[in-house]
């Protein structure tokens, strides 16, 4: 299937606009026509540089209030049809939209609006183009495609056709069952859009929160099954409208449509393969993932040292080092850390660029190979470095903040990384054990911005959910808290995206030079065992607030026994129908990194939102104030 986006979906004039979605692979692009209002060369210029970019005019639109209108008003829009044919032949498109009508003076009637089309129809036939017709979802006599498709069906002339909208049957919850009695021949052009569930006026969230497919919440894959089932073959194209696209980078919005399209498209082949066979790119399955293999943290000279102390009184302990970089292996309970303080290569420019840093995340996947070509099919830049003789090759991608991501498979050699790459070292002593046994979760921050395109980065690569967007009260202001999950929950990640650079997160982003991970947090198999060890081992252990523990008792009716024994060792608590969830924080190093140290009892889901603000508050005593605020 061919791939196009509305021009209204991203920034920049007409040139930009075109140059980025050229770049991103789309087949061709709606030229809204504002688009082309604004901008200063003529038709047959701007049709020529979209031809030169590579691509094809998918549509032009849109054409409002057509249908339904009393003399001599309809007249008057026939000819203003007849002006933007003109203008559709000179920028050599053949395709208009004509959305349903919103004019107060446009009189209802299936028959009537049939009629105008009948007559458009014959205009445009005339001239070797065709009219498409689309039901706003706030048009005011026909607002779902149903109607659209009786009108365009009774008019039953070859140059008129209907047009979807994910967004308009959607929005209305139509059933999209309806759209499989379409011939697919009658279906000029899908659009494409998703969108968040917010509860607000129709047109004022389709006008600025649509979003590409797999970012919102719309069943867009099973609108996306019924079109195909219909036969159509024509281009999907994007029409997004949206604040926040609009004013970013139109090279990365164009790339997360376009990784949107081939993802959505991926969907229906997997849910209906031979409906679209043939037709779809080929590649592999949604990435299942086993858990996380290893973290990796740049960190140079000094730097160095002061990880190192945090993870030996953190329980970990020292035991290999790379066979040829300056690569040293923690480890504690399946728990693999590694700090790379190499003085070149790739961790060297991320310690340079952003300080102490995770600069690689290992997960463990079935076939390695098969995760970077999936990641690659979805428009993911994959990484190569320099190895040494006899050195795995690990396939990688580059990820978040440009930091990479390793891929850890039982089916290759690279099974046995820790005995290939890396050489054991004489155990130090020992500290005391921390009771760790994984990572439960990492936690990413960024800004709010570029929540969306790393959403869907994961969930388009891997087979992962993403849960309802929390909010995150900092003093500073909201940050955005989004959670993605494996159905195995051996993939856990959690996106922080900060509105204000004064939040803990914000000021994270800021000071690291840009998005990367925060927070990692281990699974404890009993808190209070870390909560000892980490005491014995002098780690400093964030403190939180006496206050928070009174309430806390009093809102699950605590045993003040218990109580006291969470407040000494300042573990936060919480619960949900299932279980209890345990939560002790270290104090912040490095440019606002910290660990976290957890356990869940019985099942427990969540991630202890209700507990951030105090977390987040005990943070900001500890932190230094920001350079910002000293001179406030
Ligand atoms: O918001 C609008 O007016 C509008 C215009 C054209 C479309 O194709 C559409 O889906 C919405
Ligand atoms: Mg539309």
């Amino acid at each position: 299937m061919k791939t196009s986006i509305a021009t209204v979906s991203i920034s920049g004039d007409l040139k930009e606009k075109l140059s980025a979605i050229a770049l991103a692979g789309f087949d061709g692009v709606e030229i809204f026509e504002n688009d082309f209002l604004t901008f200063d060369e003529t038709p047959a210029t701007v049709g020529q540089m979209v031809r030169d970019a590579g691509l094809q005019i998918t549509l032009f639109q849109p054409f409002r209030d057509f249908e339904g209108l009393p003399e001599p008003h309809r007249s008057r829009a026939f000819d203003r049809a007849e002006r933007k044919f003109d203008l559709m032949q000179e920028l050599g498109t053949d395709l208009m939209l004509v959305c349903s009508s919103i004019s107060p003076l446009s009189i209802g009637g299936i028959d009537r609006a049939a009629a105008d089309f009948a007559e458009l129809g014959e205009r445009a036939q005339k001239r070797g183009l065709r009219v498409g017709y689309e039901a706003l979802a706030w048009g005011r006599h026909i607002n779902d495609h149903r109607d659209a498709w009786e009108i365009v069906r009774r008019a039953d002339h070859p140059n008129i056709g209907i047009i979807l909208d994910s967004f308009h049957t959607l929005s209305h919850k139509i059933d999209v069952k309806s759209i499989r009695a379409i011939p697919g021949d009658r279906i000029f052009l899908v659009q494409l859009a998703d969108a968040p569930l917010i509860a607000m006026d129709t047109l004022y969230w389709s006008r600025h929160f649509r979003n590409m497919p797999g970012q919102g919440d719309l069943p867009v894959r099973e609108f996306m099954q019924a079109v195909a089932s219909t036969g159509y073959d024509g281009p999907l194209s994007l029409e997004i409208f949206n604040d926040q696209f609009r004013g970013a980078s139109a090279r990365s919005i164009a790339r997360d449509g376009h990784r949107s399209l081939v993802n959505l498209m991926d969907q229906v082949y997997r849910a209906e393969p031979e409906v679209v066979r043939g037709r779809v790119p080929n590649m592999p399955a949604p990435i299942e993932t086993f858990g996380i293999e290893f973290i990796q943290f740049a960190a140079g000279g000094e730097a160095a040292g002061e990880l190192s102390r945090l993870f030996k009184a953190a329980g970990f302990t020292r035991t290999a080092k790379h066979v040829s970089k300056d690569i040293t292996l923690w480890r504690q309970g399946g728990v693999n850390l590694l700090v790379n303080s190499h003085t070149s290569g790739f961790a060297r420019t991320a310690f340079l660029a952003h300080g102490i840093t995770v600069c690689d995340i290992g997960l463990k996947v079935e076939d390695a190979g098969a995760t970077v070509a999936r990641a690659e099919a979805l428009g993911a830049e994959s990484f190569v470095e320099f190895i040494g003789p006899g050195e795995l090759s690990i396939p990688a991608i580059r990820g978040l903040g440009g930091g990479l991501m390793h891929f850890i498979d039982e089916m290759s050699e690279l099974e046995q990384l820790w005995e290939i790459d890396f050489r054991s070292i004489e155990p130090e002593a020992p500290v005391a054990d921390a009771a760790l046994i994984g990572i439960d979760h990492i936690a990413q921050s960024m800004l709010h911005d570029e929540m969306l395109t790393w959403l869907l980065f994961y969930i388009s690569i891997f087979d992962a959910e993403k849960a309802p967007m929390v909010d995150v009260v900092d003093p500073a202001g909201l940050v955005r808290s989004q959670v993605i999950e494996n159905g195995n929950k051996s993939f856990r990640l959690i996106l922080n995206g900060a509105e204000n650079p004064r939040t803990v997160a914000g000021q994270f982003v800021a000071e690291s030079f840009g998005s990367a991970v925060q927070h990692i947090a281990f699974a404890s198999s009993d808190i209070f065992k870390t909560a000892d060890a980490l005491e014995k081992n002098g780690f400093p252990v964030l403190a939180i607030s006496p206050n928070y523990y009174d309430d806390l008792e009093a809102r699950f009716g605590l045993d003040p026994a218990f109580s006291a024994r969470l407040r000494a060792a300042n573990i936060l608590y919480d619960r949900d129908e299932d279980g209890e969830f345990f939560q002790l924080y270290g104090r912040s190093f490095g440019e606002g990194l910290f660990l976290e140290f957890l356990e869940r009892r019985n099942g427990y889901r969540g991630y202890g939102a209700y507990n951030a603000p105090f977390r987040i508050a005990a943070q900001k005593r500890h932190l230094k104030p920001a350079a910002s605020l000293e001179t406030a």
